[in-house]
């Protein structure tokens, strides 16, 4: 398989000064991202998933040269980013998660020309390119409509209008459907599996893991700055089909039914949660040990004066596989 982006062993550490009282200024370092690799192949949808602040955003940045890496290399259809980089970045384009580049007192139709023409293009084939990108993002209707009027969804397909503009190979995505209602995310997801069909690579970050289990060929999951996980979202949940995991909604939860929970031999984690709207916690328990283990949970659960509302037997999710790398929720 041919590839179009390489990146290897990919670094970044942010230094911060902190003046403390009688010593002197305290240097800092945070490794945001922390010796990532991973290569795309050309016409895949590979995704990067993981929660706030794993450091998907920053890899992002370096990929596209917006900053630099403290260490390791990025190649984009060959060409080093850092070494080459007019010739590495024409071949991508890129959305930034809440993209505030497209000027929201222009029309659609003005600002994807506005880029066009930035981009090399003359008139003539501003218009056209500019056309067909509206067309194919459903936005022709109101393309001579202010951008200022559109709804959260349509404001982020122009960002992705001006993404496509440049006709590149390789498309950038970062967290393309945050902060869209159900519809438009759908209707957004459906515009991506059209850029796969029409031979594009597309880099996508996002830390929905049903969005990334729906789009991606492949995942990488990150946490803290490093790939914890890379395969297909089968064979991730592939790889953690002996783990069972339960989710059971109940009036009440405290420190002692989760400590009593998790020392059941066979119990690899249990994560709680709340839910302001039904008034009820769920506690969701991933274990090894099948229908032996339910009566005890049942037990347990009655034993600390709390009353079960509801249990579901899961299916193995991308969460699932999330959580028995790390022992936390991707949403905490
Ligand atoms: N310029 C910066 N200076 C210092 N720290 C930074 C800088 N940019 C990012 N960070 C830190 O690096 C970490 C990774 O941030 P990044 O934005 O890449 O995460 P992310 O996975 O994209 O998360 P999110 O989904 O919240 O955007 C975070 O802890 C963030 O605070």
């Amino acid at each position: 398989m041919e590839t179009a982006v390489e990146v290897l062993n990919l670094k970044k550490y942010f230094t911060s000064y902190k003046k403390k009282l009688f010593k002197r200024t305290e240097k800092k370092e945070f490794k945001a991202v922390d010796g990532v690799s991973f290569n795309i192949y050309k016409g895949e949808i590979f995704g990067l998933l993981g929660p706030n602040g794993a450091g998907k955003t920053t890899i992002i940045k370096m990929i596209t040269g917006l900053l630099r890496p403290t260490e390791g290399s990025v190649k984009v259809m060959g060409m080093d980013v850092d070494k080459n980089p007019m010739e590495a970045l024409g071949s991508i384009g890129t959305v930034l998660a809440g993209d505030r580049s497209v000027y929201w007192k222009l029309t659609a139709r003005e600002n994807l020309e506005y880029f066009a023409a930035l981009y090399g293009c003359d008139r003539r084939e501003a218009k056209k390119r500019t056309t067909e990108i509206l067309e194919k993002l459903g936005l022709i209707e109101k393309a001579d409509e202010l951008v200022e009027k559109f709804s959260t969804g349509m404001k982020q397909k122009v960002a992705l209008g001006k993404a496509l503009i440049p006709n590149a190979p390789v498309v950038l995505l970062d967290e393309p459907t945050l902060g869209l209602d159900p519809q438009s995310a759908l209707n957004l997801r459906e515009i991506i599996l059209q850029l796969k069909k029409e031979g594009r690579t597309i880099l996508l970050t996002t830390h929905y893991m049903e969005e990334a289990d729906f789009l991606s060929d492949r995942i990488a999951i990150i946490n803290g700055g490093r790939i914890i996980a890379l395969d297909t979202p089968e064979n991730l949940k592939k790889s953690i089909n002996e783990v069972k995991s339960v989710k059971i909604e109940l009036t009440g939860v405290g420190e002692k039914l989760i400590e009593e929970l998790k020392g059941l031999n066979g119990v690899k984690n249990v994560i709680s949660s709340y839910d302001v709207n039904k008034r009820s916690y769920t506690l969701t328990v991933h274990h090894v040990d099948g229908e032996a283990l339910m009566q005890r949970f049942i037990d347990i659960i009655s034993e600390n004066n709390s009353r079960i509302l509801n249990i579901n037997v899961l299916e193995p999710s991308l969460e699932d596989v999330f959580i028995n790398l790390t022992g936390k929720s991707l949403r905490e």
